[in-house]
């Protein structure tokens, strides 16, 4: 087992329930999960917390058999510059960098560079004739797959999506959802990927359904 989300709970201040109420869920390693709900059912909340973005009040993570829990600051940072990588809605590039930038910049963070591999992926995702462009001068779909790229850049164990598609036309989305399933399947990550499409769902190896706070 790869990921180990067990029996977590999340109650933000204020909020008289918790949005997630001892939560499950497990993930192997190659195994592709969508992660669907209604809105509000806490999707993104989950996704932030298995990428060590945000605390939980009850239960553990473990990934590859180490807990979040103990870690600090500087460890869960360390986590996302290694084993775990994220990719938004919002693609959220680094504007004042190339292409060719972006796609190094949180593997240089983390001093796992790689040049011949990040020129690899920069061709396996077409903008091998773009490292020199700025994120403003790119199509949504450019953006998205130097977004791709600057996770995979890493080999993350664990590639976490957060309605990768969701700002991309229909046939736009599903270029890009080819591309994050293959270099997934190449590199043998797991992918845990939230998602509102049924038709996205299908595309990935399980899905699981959250619903009042919990996984059905
Ligand atoms: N930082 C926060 N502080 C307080 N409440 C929050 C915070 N983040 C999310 N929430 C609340 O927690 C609930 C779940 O939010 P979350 O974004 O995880 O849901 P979601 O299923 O991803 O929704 P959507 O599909 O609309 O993106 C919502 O009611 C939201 O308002």
């Amino acid at each position: 087992m790869l990921l180990d989300i067990d029996k977590v709970s999340r109650i933000y201040p204020g909020a008289e329930r918790p949005v997630l109420n001892h939560v499950s869920l497990r993930l192997d390693a190659c195994e592709t999960l969508a992660l669907t709900g209604e809105s509000g059912s806490g999707k993104s909340t989950l996704l932030h917390l298995a990428g060590a973005l945000d605390h939980f009040d009850a239960g553990e993570i473990r990934l590859d058999g180490q807990a979040y829990s103990p870690l600090d600051d500087a460890g869960r940072a360390a986590l996302r510059r290694g084993p775990v990588a994220l990719v938004f809605q919002q693609f959220n590039l680094v504007p004042s960098l190339t292409v060719a930038q972006n796609l190094a910049f949180h593997a240089r963070l983390g001093g796992r560079h790689d040049p011949a591999w990040t020129a690899h992926l920069a061709e396996r995702l077409g903008l091998g004739a773009l490292p020199d462009r700025y994120p403003e001068t790119l199509s949504g779909g450019q953006q998205q797959r130097v977004a791709i790229g600057r996770a995979m850049a890493l080999r993350p164990r664990l590639l976490l999506a957060d309605e990768p598609t969701g700002n991309l036309d229909e046939a736009t989305g599903d270029a890009v959802l080819d591309l994050m399933l293959e270099l997934v399947a190449e590199t043998g990550a797991a992918l845990l990927l939230v998602t509102h499409s049924e038709r996205i769902a299908a595309r990935l190896s399980r899905r699981v359904h959250l619903t009042k706070g919990d996984i059905r």
